[in-house]
């Protein structure tokens, strides 16, 4: 499902006399259906930088990222859009939301995006929200004003609406008491179940372990350790 075949990156310091730093070079990973992959490496290694390059965030400097059947370092906007709506989700580890919608609406929101039709999407979207404590006095109202803990169980619902064929998790245990903890996990092996094929940085070790297939350390992509 996603498919990396000899993906480099390199960033241009523009303020910095345009300094080009090469960052990962003929990366290759492979993720099937219901196989959820742990990327590891010490701070700086590149984990956040993959995961940005499979969500299109950041341009790859050669290489290929099939997520289906969508090559996202030639894909242009508009269909990095079309895939993030259907095909990929992102578990971030912030909640972005634009001021007064309420939170059961910001977590249908993915559902709507894609024609589920509205009582099937605010069903599913209070279904989760239970399932992660957000009280329901709390439905009602935007999360902007929500505890950071409160935030960020809304985006984790919100980022498991939809049932996406390929997520990228971005440590979505972190800071999670163990009931909230729980929950995530169980979200994450349903996902495995239902065949996605899921990427994520997991400082969580007893999580990692637990729900991931194998672990790639992106060590082995540093220009350093290629050359
Ligand atoms: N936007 C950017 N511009 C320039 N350099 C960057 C940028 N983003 C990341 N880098 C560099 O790329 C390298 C990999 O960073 P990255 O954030 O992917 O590491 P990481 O493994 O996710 O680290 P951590 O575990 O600390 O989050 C680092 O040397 C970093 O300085």
């Amino acid at each position: 499902m996603i498919h990396i075949e000899n993906l480099s990156k390199t960033f241009t310091l523009h303020n910095q006399g345009g300094a080009v730093i090469p960052v990962m070079t003929g990366a290759h990973l492979s993720v099937a259906q219901g196989e959820c992959v742990a990327l590891t490496g010490a701070s700086g290694a590149g984990k956040s930088t993959l995961m940005r390059m499979i969500y299109g965030n950041y341009l790859a400097a050669s290489g290929h990222i099939w997520v289906g059947e969508t090559d996202v370092a030639a894909a242009d906007p508009r269909e990095i859009l079309q895939l993030r709506r259907h095909t990929l989700g992102y578990v971030s580890q912030f909640l972005r939301v634009v001021p007064r919608v309420p939170t059961v609406e910001v977590v249908a929101e993915p559902l709507l995006a894609i024609g589920t039709p509205k009582d099937k999407a605010i069903a599913r979207a209070e279904d989760l929200l239970t399932r992660l404590n957000i009280p329901k006095t709390l439905w009602s109202l935007s999360p902007t004003t929500f505890s950071g803990g409160e935030q960020q169980r809304v985006n984790i619902a919100r980022g498991f609406a939809h049932a996406y064929p390929a997520m990228l998790l971005d440590e979505p245990t972190a800071s999670l008491d163990a009931t909230n903890r729980e929950t995530v996990l169980n979200l994450i092996e349903e996902a495995k179940a239902r065949g996605a094929a899921i990427v994520g940085i997991f400082h969580d070790e007893a999580a990692r372990d637990r729900v991931c297939d194998r672990v790639v350390d992106v060590t082995g992509f540093s220009p350093a350790n290629a050359a």
